[in-house]
């Protein structure tokens, strides 16, 4: 039987106003590393990401972060890089987010910005193109993705999304329930999987 076994993060880089989002990110670090999966991410030190790795490191877990050259000096310190299990600079963001979609078994989406917006959507729209079955779980922590929801319903309601069927991602309140959530979908798509193989050459 497949298991996960890494697990990919996308958050804000960034800590947002309310504290509960980086406590939120380090419990989630903390169940990472209790389900013995490896921690996928963009190599930040700081922000919600920042705090994802310390908790998967408070927890005795591994590490792999995938930064671009270009943006180590704004979203991580030299020390706290040196931490990580494992460290990929890449040469670009296309290269990054690639790397952290091979590297991974499923994806959680705790609050951020842009870019993790970004993120998100990407790998729903790679789902959606049937480029993958890995499961998508959206950490609707304080209600943050509500809005996104309400959009994504929208798109559907006005006849845009044409596989809907294809994009699944767990909408999930609480951190608590993530690991489990992603666990129970990951089987559930591996055991109705079409016997494609994961990842193509070229997205
Ligand atoms: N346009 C972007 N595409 C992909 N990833 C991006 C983009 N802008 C920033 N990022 C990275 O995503 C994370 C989180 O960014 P937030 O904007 O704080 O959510 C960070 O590593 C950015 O480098």
């Amino acid at each position: 039987m497949k298991t996960i076994r890494s697990i990919c993060v996308y958050c804000g880089s960034s800590s947002g106003r309310d504290p509960s989002y980086v406590a939120e990110g380090r419990a989630l670090g903390r169940a990472i590393a209790e389900a013995d999966w490896r921690l996928v991410y963009g190599g930040g030190t700081k922000g919600i990401m920042g705090a994802v790795a310390n908790g998967v490191k408070e927890a005795g877990g591994a590490v792999t972060g995938i930064i671009p050259r270009f943006l180590i000096d704004m979203e991580a310190t030299e020390r706290e890089l040196k931490g990580l299990d494992e460290l990929i600079v890449t040469e670009n963001m296309h290269e990054r987010k690639h790397l952290m979609f091979e590297r991974s078994d499923g994806f959680v989406a705790l609050p951020g910005g842009i870019g993790t917006l970004e993120e998100l959507v990407e790998i729903m729209t790679w789902s959606q193109l049937g480029r993958h079955e890995k499961p998508i779980v959206i950490a609707n922590l304080n209600g943050f993705w509500e809005p996104f929801s309400r959009l994504v319903e929208h798109m559907a309601e006005e006849g845009f999304l044409h596989r809907a069927s294809q994009v699944r991602p767990l909408v999930i309140d609480e951190t608590d329930g993530i690991v489990e959530a992603l666990a129970n979908q990951f089987q559930t798509l591996s055991s109705a999987g079409s016997g494609r193989e994961e990842i193509i050459e070229r997205l």
